[in-house]
């Protein structure tokens, strides 16, 4: 049981604006293979098979239900038929709840040096060694069932922001086809789902389009690509206005790689299931720890004899049994111990924010008691 805090005020503008003008917020459960997934739900990503600087164990008592992984960094070290091999993902890293793995193509757009974009797929050179791979919706499709996903992504093409009518209509062309492609090569099995990523970027006439084609091939869930890319907040609601209504009602919409607090209230009030984002992990090894008071940048000379916690009622081990001097302290001298304790509060606090939306969905509470 985590207790109850009230949002910072930052976030009490974002819920209190949001809650007027948008009612479609729901909470709820998807049932799957691995346990189930509370929604609204936050993924922490463990792209390499790991949550960075956690045990599966700690990660499990921050209140995660599942968690992401990367096709990318996967087929390239230790590669899908040697996990496969080796009894799946999920015995490898020892996390026997849900995986979602991304299907690659924005990773390899983001990481691999020489790419080539072809109707079979993207053929790329190795970040790590140089040497060439392909991705296509067939090899990323067959990865994810190697690897044992719980949920698939279909290989997609994330559509660069900004770009013109013209280049998002060619892009979300190309997803569509691949999606077909995806969906074909899906070994469907109970328990089991495949999501499709709709694309279109900021062009309301091509996601409309763009989750036309996918709903046709009946997929277990959608994403919403092509966002977080750097069109900022203002732009990323504009889109989510609408781009979730055109999704089944029915089904998980995820948004993928959101976000900050703020942008995870936002979207729930528009209509958002699940989410994953890099930042309480990242950011918490950078030092950045998300507290109820706002932000705190740890590494700011302010904190060297600060003996109090980063949340006197957080139930997590830094907040317990350390100090903002101490965690202070670590991370100035990159302790690994640091990056510990950083972490998993971070992840504590996404949860629990997770956990406190839910249940204000599920009373039917209209987010008034932050007003
Ligand atoms: C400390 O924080 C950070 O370093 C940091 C880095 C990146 C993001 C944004 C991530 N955004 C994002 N991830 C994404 C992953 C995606 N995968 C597929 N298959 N298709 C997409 O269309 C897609 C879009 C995304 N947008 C957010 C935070
Ligand atoms: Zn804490």
């Amino acid at each position: 049981e985590v207790s109850i805090t009230k949002f910072p005020a930052d976030e009490r503008k974002i819920i209190a604006k949001a809650h007027d003008k948008y009612k479609k917020a729901r909470a709820g459960i998807i049932n799957t293979r691995h346990g189930q997934i509370h929604t609204p739900a936050f993924m922490p990503v463990g792209t390499k098979g790991t949550v960075k600087a956690m045990l599966p164990e700690s990660v499990q008592t921050t209140g995660a239900d599942i968690i992401l992984g990367n096709t990318y960094h996967l087929m390239l070290q230790p590669g899908a038929k040697r996990v496969f091999k080796l009894g799946g993902l999920h015995k490898f890293m020892n996390w026997s709840k849900p995986l979602l793995t991304d299907s690659g193509g924005f990773q390899v757009m983001s990481l691999s040096k020489l790419r080539k974009i072809t109707e079979e797929g993207v053929i790329f050179n190795s970040h790590i060694d140089g040497s060439k791979f392909m991705l296509s919706p067939e090899s990323s499709t067959e990865i994810q069932y190697l690897l044992g996903s719980t949920i698939t992504m279909a290989f997609d093409e994330c559509t660069p922001y900004p770009s013109t009518y013209e280049q998002a209509k060619s892009s979300m062309e190309l997803t569509s086809r691949w999606a077909k492609r995806s969906r074909k090569a899906f070994y469907s099995r109970d328990g089991y789902g495949q999501f499709g990523i709709i694309q279109g970027s900021i062009y309301n006439d091509l996601r409309l389009k763009s989750a036309l084609d996918l709903i046709e091939l009946d997929f277990e869930g959608y994403a919403i690509g092509g966002l977080a890319v750097g069109e900022g907040q203002e732009l990323m609601f504009k889109v989510l206005d609408y781009a979730p209504d055109l999704l089944p009602i029915n089904k998980p919409r995820y948004l993928m790689g959101v976000g900050k607090p703020a942008d995870i209230i936002g979207a729930v009030q528009r209509g958002i299931d699940m989410f994953d984002c890099v930042i309480p992990t990242r950011s918490g090894r950078n030092g950045q720890a998300f507290t109820k008071y706002g932000v705190v940048n740890i590494r700011n000379s302010k904190y060297k004899e600060d003996n109090t916690p980063l949340e006197e009622d957080c139930l997590c081990p830094a907040c317990k049994n350390y100090t903002k001097a101490y965690l202070h302290y670590l991370v100035k001298v990159k302790e690994i111990l640091g990056a510990m304790l950083m972490t998993w509060h971070n992840l504590m606090y996404f949860q629990k924010l997770m956990l406190r939306i839910r249940e204000y969905i599920a009373q039917g509470k209209d987010f008034d008691f932050i007003s």
